[in-house]
């Protein structure tokens, strides 16, 4: 194990390329990195980037994406060029996928959801990812964490099942759990701190139908980097984002940001509905947790409706898309309550309005 030298940034970006991969997972270096990191300015921010949309099954051609380009010529032309970009018709795919609340149905089967995480600095994104899981219809929500956050997690909420059961540094626990779900075919969302565990060992995603990254813009440039030694290039972006899964093995990455942009490795699909001005910290973790649950029910949607195998939409797709639309509208209703106050808890609030305008609930 290396040792990170002094405080001075350079020193770290340094360090960073050669750390072991062991100390690269250990939570004592996170801590150190966020130490360092608030000595740094902030980085710049990446340019705009805006993807053409052409229609297909689930997916329409965008009339009010704020990012998408005016001119459908150029917006043809330039999905002829690369990987074309489907603008989703995500309402439609939240309407599809969403179950009916069938009176004859148990506890459970509307969703079981375990989300793993929590430490002592971070009690917030768990809670913020079970309690969407919850929210958007999901009928159990389970926490995985530290002792240290236990308590302050359930104080949140009496909804949440948590298990104080992890150790401080967790990283081998993360990573049976991740074979285990993959023996199972259990789909597994990976965000946040697990992105930066699964990015120091691709092995634990690869080939794995079942994966779902969802990575804000540092940590996708991290993978990229990683994965396909290169920086982001945002004039090839769909590409790039394509041959990152396919270079991966069959995982679904949700590219966070100005658009969700999904792809599995085949299309490249997104979601560009505006949501919020407000860039509030923990949007992300709203959107694991609901992905999570529109990611199962669309499984079981996929496999009740009997379509020939090659027909079949990707439900890890299906589900990323669903997520990111309940987010953004659930982000837009509470921006037009709180304004610039608007936090995370105010989005969540929003999640069961947002669901039941797109897709009424029955008596
Ligand atoms: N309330 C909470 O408890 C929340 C906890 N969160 C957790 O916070 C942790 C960090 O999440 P983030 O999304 O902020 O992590 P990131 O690693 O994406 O970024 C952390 C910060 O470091 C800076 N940074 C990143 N890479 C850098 C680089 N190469 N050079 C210079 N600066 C760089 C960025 O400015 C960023 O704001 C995760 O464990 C996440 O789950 C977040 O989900 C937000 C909410
Ligand atoms: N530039 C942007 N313009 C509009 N919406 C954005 C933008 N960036 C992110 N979002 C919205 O915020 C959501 C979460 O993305 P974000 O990049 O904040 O994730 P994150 O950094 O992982 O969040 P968290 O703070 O929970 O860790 C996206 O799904 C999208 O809806
Ligand atoms: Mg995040």
């Amino acid at each position: 194990m290396s040792q990170p030298t002094g405080a001075c940034p350079h020193a770290w970006r340094h360090q960073q390329q050669h750390r072991g991969r062991m100390w690269a997972t250990s939570r004592a270096f996170r801590r150190q990195l966020v130490l360092l990191r608030s000595l740094l300015p902030s980085p710049p921010s990446p340019p705009p980037y805006s993807f053409p949309s052409v229609a297909g099954r689930f997916f329409a051609p965008s009339c009010s994406s704020p990012s998408s380009t005016p001119s459908g010529s150029i917006r043809a032309s330039h999905a002829m060029a690369g990987s074309a970009v489907y603008e989703a018709d995500a309402e439609a795919v939240v309407r599809r996928i969403t179950p009916p609340l069938d009176r004859s149905r148990h506890k459970g089967q509307a969703g079981k959801i375990a989300v793993i995480g929590g430490c002592r600095e971070y009690t917030g994104a768990p809670y913020f990812a079970a309690i969407s899981a919850l929210k958007v219809g999901a009928d159990l929500s389970h926490v995985f964490c530290t002792k240290d956050a236990a308590t302050v997690i359930k104080s949140y909420s009496p909804e949440l099942i948590v298990h104080p059961i992890l150790e401080e540094s967790y990283s081998d626990c993360v990573s049976n759990i991740m074979k285990h779900a993959r023996q199972a075919n259990i789909p597994t969302v990976v965000d946040g701190d697990g992105l930066f565990l699964i990015t120091n060992n691709l092995g634990l995603v690869e080939g794995n139908p079942f994966a779902i990254l969802t990575p804000n813009v540092y940590e996708y440039k991290r993978l990229v980097q990683k994965v396909l030694n290169c920086d982001v290039n945002e004039e090839t972006a769909a590409e790039q984002l394509t041959l990152l899964c396919q270079k991966i093995g069959g995982v679904t990455i949700m590219r966070k940001g100005k658009a969700d942009v999904i792809s599995d490795g085949k299309t490249v699909t997104q979601v560009s509905t505006f949501g919020s001005p407000r860039r509030c910290g923990g949007q992300g973790d709203i959107l694991s947790g609901s992905v999570a649950v529109f990611t199962s029910w669309a499984r079981h949607f996929i496999m009740s409706n009997e379509e020939p195998k090659e027909k079949r939409v990707n439900p890890m797709t299906l589900g990323c898309i669903a997520g990111s639309l309940l987010l953004r509208k659930a982000a837009s209703l509470a921006f037009e309550k709180s304004k610039r106050s608007t936090v995370t808890t105010d989005i969540i609030e929003f999640l069961g309005k947002s669901l039941e305008d797109i897709c009424p609930a029955e008596h």
